[in-house]
């Protein structure tokens, strides 16, 4: 059968494997496979040049068996109705997998905001928000950042679900400014949850991260801030890319000057001293550790014989197709999966939720020590059944959450 790359058609696929693995009866995959709910919503809004254009808005609700939906929000040209309910079951599994009482959800809007002026960025926010907003609260679901969406609209849309309801409802959101009510480190946990996982998986096959080179695919919060904090632990990060094109030094790139670089000309391409790298080139690099920090579907059977990394750290949702995970495993390829490594993000929007409710803040150094507890024991967890079962690491953390998915089920009676 040819591969396929609807993410929703691969999670179906991955959930089925699992529950197969851990021989629970059907009826916990007929639930698990299709959302609870998936809420399409059309989106006018009022253009700066005074003409009306309408987007398409999706939120979708996988599964709430473990407590309210929670997941970002993508604001993207591609985004389609399958990739939302396959986002959004990738985060229930996200959130089993580390233990926060959570289902999952994700949203998404087509539309592409680098073509939007601010104002136009704020009515688009808060018209999809307002348009979700009788299936989204602190209690029920509760939204964040994903691609091209940024502490900014997480403001705009706590502004907007607070006036709706007459009350300040930070709790509805996370991923906000601090002085909303953001969490410290939130904008850095999902590159920190990363690292300590590579960092964790390097102890595993006695990689010295000192010496360790690094590619990473995606210059954004994720990519950014990755390149940044494996740099800190003596990487060498080698090549980095976005959207626009790639910049390669086999000597090393300082992220920093990256970042400063990619503010002033929105691209790393043409950074000072490197090489273009073209995507697919730097995805098959000779490095010791690549880091997809980008969208779905970029290794493929099509390239997977030619990935040289030791380890692969799944920042981004999906960036694996299944018949690539076997390529992978086959080659003894250390691969931390996208419901793992990038935890790390939703375990401080977790944190942020609860610094909320409680109306209490914490110090960034409570936040990050709890995160990594989080992120260590939850990597030690998927490496064990991975060893258990010589299952590949993704099969191993699907195995972990969906056997206390089921546990939940039987236990509310739904199985
Ligand atoms: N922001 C968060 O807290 C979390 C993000 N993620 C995942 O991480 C990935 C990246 O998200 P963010 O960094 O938040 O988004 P972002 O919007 O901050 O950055 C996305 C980056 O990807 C680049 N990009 C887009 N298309 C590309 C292509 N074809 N080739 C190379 N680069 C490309 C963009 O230029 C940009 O640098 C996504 O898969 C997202 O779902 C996962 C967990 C949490
Ligand atoms: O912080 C969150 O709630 C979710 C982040 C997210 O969308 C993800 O982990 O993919």
């Amino acid at each position: 059968m040819a591969e396929t790359l609807n993410p929703f058609e691969i999670v179906q696929k991955q959930i089925k494997t699992a529950c197969d693995k851990l021989g629970l009866e059907e009826s916990v995959y007929e639930i698990l496979k299709e959302p609870e709910k998936v809420l399409t919503v059309s989106i006018p809004v009022r253009m700066d040049d005074g003409s009306i254009k309408t987007f398409i808005g999706y939120r979708s609700q996988h599964s709430t068996v473990l407590g309210p939906a929670k997941g970002g929000v993508r604001f993207h040209p591609d985004v389609t109705m399958d990739e939302v309910k396959a986002l959004s079951a990738w985060m229930t599994f996200k959130c089993a997998v580390v233990g926060i009482p959570y289902g999952g959800g994700k949203g998404g809007v087509r539309c592409n905001p680098k073509e939007l002026s601010k104002s136009e960025l704020e009515r688009l926010s808060r018209g999809y928000f307002r348009a979700i907003s009788p299936i989204i609260g602190p209690e029920k679901d509760i939204p964040a950042p994903d691609v091209y969406t940024n502490a900014q609209v997480m403001a705009w849309f706590m502004d907007e679900f607070s006036q709706l309801k007459g009350y300040n409802t930070p709790g509805v959101v996370t991923g906000k400014p601090i002085v909303l009510g953001g969490s410290l480190g939130r904008s850095e946990a999902t590159a920190r949850g990363v690292t300590f996982t590579i960092r964790e998986a390097a102890k595993k096959i006695g990689l010295d991260l000192t010496k360790a080179t690094v590619a990473i695919q995606g210059f954004g919060n994720a990519g950014s801030v990755a390149a940044r904090l494996l740099h800190e632990l003596g990487c060498k990060i080698v090549a980095v890319n976005d959207s626009q094109g790639g910049a390669y030094n086999p000597d090393g790139l300082d992220p920093e000057a990256v970042n400063e670089y990619k503010k002033k000309n929105k691209t790393v391409k043409g950074f000072p001293g490197s090489k273009d790298i073209s995507g697919a080139e730097l995805l098959e690099l000779d490095v010791d550790i690549l880091v997809p920090a980008a969208l779905e579907n970029v290794i493929t059977s099509s390239n997977a014989a030619n990935i040289k990394a030791k380890i692969v750290g799944e920042a981004a949702n999906g960036p694996t197709t299944p018949e690539a995970d076997e390529i992978l495993y086959k080659k003894g390829i250390l691969v931390i999966p996208d419901i793992l490594c990038n935890a790390g993000g939703v375990t401080v929007s977790y944190f942020e939720w609860v610094q909320n409710l409680m109306n209490f803040y914490w110090t960034e150094e409570e936040v990050n020590n709890r995160l990594e507890q989080i992120m260590v024991k939850a990597f030690n967890e998927v490496f064990d059944i991975h060893e258990q079962y010589s299952v590949n690491m993704r099969e191993a953390a699907y195995m972990l959450a969906i056997k206390r998915i089921a546990e939940a089920l039987k236990l509310r009676g739904w199985v």
